[in-house]
């Protein structure tokens, strides 16, 4: 056994364009779609036939047919075909999960280098037929002899007949994703004013990302796509402050279609390695996998917001650490929706949360918004589940390379009640 650690380097990473569903990528499926973000990295960092460690990603919306999608992903690729891969899925936490895993196998010393990622697509969407249908075609499929198949076939009803469609929501509350934030956005006082001016500079930074060539390097134009087609570079508060609210009702009703996350396709993918081999190389790192954790809420008894986890997993995670909410530089957290960045924030705020539900002495205060998702987030790029914590990392990790030294704080929330968080550093 090998109890030594070692520093785990983010060498850089690559993306699609993210597109709104049923556009730009309504026919390409979730293996296209990694396999181009992993060649996009391959190409970049010239690792053509190079057997990686492990490639470590997933999808929240998979078809049957993608059991195995990162291996199958690895083979489309021009990796080395030896490079072995491994598929997990985390709902929106997915991609950082992937770096994670990633990660700690490097710190460990058990692989040198290894590439972390993720792909969804709305557009393909695994839509199956029924469970009834389903039992009996498979009673069809095992028939013996055409009669069998014939008197097997005979028992269907009509009634059988229906499609199952994956609901972007919790089967055990059947409310949707932003049913549930609407919630929290109520139960936090959360503004619609505040949550529209949220959205504007998130489209306000990305655009202004683009144009400074900061994603040069981070994204790689894919079938005729060049930037994600979300973006509205001319987003205004008082423009989105126009459109009719789309969750909640009542007093709740705050979160529309421009301070909401839309359905999204794309990928992305991260290359993490050890100093030892970015050196041999020749290749900067960009900035350092520090510590991560990952939390869960109960959000099916009442006794949290369905997407409050990170607001628990970040104070473990600092205190681990030594850390202060106010020692980061840049602060990355997932828009899945305004209001939810804007709960998440006003908790660490809140004595009474702090206390009752942290455990925590003091509140962990407020952080200077000036670095907040500085070059926009979700909300302007898009939200292809289990894409979007690749994304966050390389912006985070190319933030702290042009600052030259720092400290990122990523906050992602996830679907079942779960958070997952991580600290980078240069
Ligand atoms: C852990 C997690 O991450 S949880 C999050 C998981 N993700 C989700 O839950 C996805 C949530 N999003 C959705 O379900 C959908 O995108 C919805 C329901 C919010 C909106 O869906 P739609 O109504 O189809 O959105 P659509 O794109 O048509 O936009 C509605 C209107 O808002 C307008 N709009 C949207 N964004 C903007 C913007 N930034 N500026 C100005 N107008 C905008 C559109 O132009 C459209 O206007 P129109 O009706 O005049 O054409």
């Amino acid at each position: 056994m090998n109890p030594t650690t070692q520093r785990v380097a983010v060498l850089g990473g690559n993306r699609t364009p993210f597109a709104r569903s049923n556009t730009a990528y309504a026919d390409v499926s979730n293996q296209e779609l990694l396999t181009a973000a992993i060649d996009g990295l391959v190409a970049r960092f010239g690792l053509q036939d190079e057997r990686l460690g492990e490639v470590v990603a997933g999808a929240v919306l998979k078809h049957a047919r993608d059991f195995n999608l990162t291996r199958e992903a690895v083979l489309g690729s021009r990796l080395a075909p030896e490079t072995p891969a491994t598929d997990i899925q985390e709902a929106c936490g997915t991609g950082l999960q992937a770096a994670i895993q990633v990660a700690n196998k490097i710190a460990l010393g058990q692989i040198d280098v290894g590439i972390a990622g993720g792909t969804d697509t709305t557009s393909d969407a695994p839509v199956a037929i029924s469970d009834r249908l389903r039992k009996k075609l498979m009673k069809v499929n095992a028939a013996r002899d055409t009669v069998g198949k014939v008197k097997a076939l005979g028992a269907i009803r009509p009634g059988d007949i229906g499609l199952e469609i994956p609901q972007n929501g919790e089967p055990r509350t059947r409310l949707s994703m932003g049913e549930h934030a609407a919630l929290t956005a109520l139960e936090w006082q959360i503004t619609r004013e505040d949550q529209d001016e949220l959205a504007a500079a998130s489209h306000q930074h990305l655009a202004a990302a683009y144009d400074a060539g900061f994603l040069d390097d981070q994204v790689t134009a894919f079938r005729g796509l060049e930037r994600d087609n979300n973006l509205r570079p001319d987003s205004t508060a008082e423009k989105l402050a126009k459109l009719k609210p789309v969750f909640g009702r009542g007093e709740a009703a705050t979160m529309t279609a421009g301070n909401s996350t839309p359905l999204t396709d794309g990928a992305s993918a991260v290359l993490l390695s050890s100093e030892e081999w970015a050196a041999e190389h020749g290749l900067e790192p960009l900035a350092y996998f520090v510590d991560s954790e990952t939390a869960a809420v109960d959000y099916v008894h009442g006794g949290e917001g369905l997407l409050m986890a990170p607001a628990y997993a970040v104070p473990r995670m600092l205190e681990r650490n030594g850390l202060t909410l106010q020692d980061f530089d840049f602060y990355e957290i997932h828009e899945a929706f305004a209001s939810q960045v804007l709960s998440t924030l006003k908790a660490w705020e809140d004595p009474i949360f702090c206390k009752e539900r942290l455990g925590l002495d003091a509140p962990l205060g407020s952080i200077d918004r000036s670095r907040l998702n500085v070059n926009g987030s979700s909300l302007a790029a898009g939200h292809p589940f289990a894409a979007t914590g690749g994304r966050i990392i390389n912006v985070a990790a190319k933030l702290l390379a042009e600052k030259g030294s720092g400290r990122a704080l990523i906050s992602i929330c996830a679907a079942g009640g779960q958070g997952v968080v991580a600290i980078l550093e240069r």
